[in-house]
């Protein structure tokens, strides 16, 4: 077994994997609340992968209502080193068209209403989200959906709205002026939660439609969004198999696995405890009983 365990967010029209041996699936507890659904867990070309659809079996659950933290917690807990996130979004750019893969480098987040942290009064810390992707797990995944035969883009804007309605025509606009690639509603607060629970994270988007500024193409409907999802998510499951086979047997350490030994401002000795206690699961290096400090 190669020593990565794969976690694997599902968006809109991914909800299960198939092609697992050992499958099995775990209902995992988090002190952040429910996770969107059980853990499917199995191996792939080699390499262990911890499925979770984000919206839930049967797309239960709507953006503003995903528990990312419960949701990042559990894949922690559940050992995995990195975290792949598959995503349908809108296209700003004409060069864009749906069927696209695009792997982003950055994120602007306008959600509004969402738990953006695992800190707050009594532990507090501040993780660089400068560079909020990792570059070699992202590269590696744009390899793979090129290998799995999607056109694919290395490098873009997502910009993270809040939904759950689409955006309007102006805002569109803005969002383009603004330099933005694509649009979405989740890939905010995830990416910097997976930065705090030390995980690795690359965000797969798969263009749905051109959401609503170009002129003479019909504005964004969730019918669309789903019928071109649905012809691209065998795509994306290939993506995954050539991810794990492309994978090389030994998991190079990141900077990210360590990154809170320089974020933590809190002085240990005046650290919350329950804070602290729920902690642990996103970093048990630093917050595990014995290792308090
Ligand atoms: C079903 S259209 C809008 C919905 O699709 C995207 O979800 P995900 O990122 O989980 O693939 C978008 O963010 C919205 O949640
Ligand atoms: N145009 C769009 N806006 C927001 N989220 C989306 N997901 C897919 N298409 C989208």
């Amino acid at each position: 077994m190669k020593d990565w365990v794969i976690g694997v967010m599902g968006g809109s029209g991914l909800y299960d994997l198939d092609g697992l041996s050992d499958r099995e699936t775990l209902r995992l507890e988090s002190p952040w609340g429910a996770p969107s659904d059980d853990l499917v867990t199995g191996t792939l070309e080699g390499v262990r992968l911890v499925f979770l659809p984000r919206h839930g079996q049967g797309h239960r659950i709507p953006p503003s209502a995903i528990n990312a933290r419960a949701n990042i917690d559990v894949l922690k807990r559940a050992g995995c080193t990195d975290l792949v996130s598959v995503s349908a979004v809108g296209s700003l750019r004409e060069d864009l068209p749906p069927g696209t893969f695009v792997v982003v480098d950055q994120f602007i987040d306008r959600t509004v209403a969402r738990p953006a942290s695992f800190f707050g009064p009594g532990l507090v810390a501040h993780v660089s989200m400068a560079d909020p992707v990792c570059p070699s797990l992202s590269s590696a995944a744009a390899t793979a959906a090129r290998a799995a035969g999607a056109v694919t883009v290395e490098g873009g804007v997502y910009v993270a709205i809040e939904g759950p309605q689409f955006s309007t025509r102006a805002e569109s606009e803005l969002y383009r002026a603004w330099g933005c690639s694509v649009i979405g509603m989740t890939a905010m607060p995830e990416a910097r939660l997976a930065r705090e629970a030390e995980l690795p994270y690359a965000s797969v988007c798969m263009v749905t439609d051109y959401d609503c500024w170009r002129a003479d193409t019909a504005h964004v409907e969730v019918a669309g969004v789903l019928a071109t999802m649905k012809a691209n998510a065998e795509t994306a499951r290939r993506m995954l198999t050539e991810l794990a086979r492309g994978l090389p047997q030994a998991r190079p350490a990141s900077p990210i696995d360590t990154g809170l030994d320089q974020a933590i401002v809190t002085d240990p000795s005046t650290w919350d405890p329950v804070l602290a206690g729920k902690l642990a699961g996103i970093c048990p290096r630093r917050f595990s009983p014995g290792a308090l400090g």
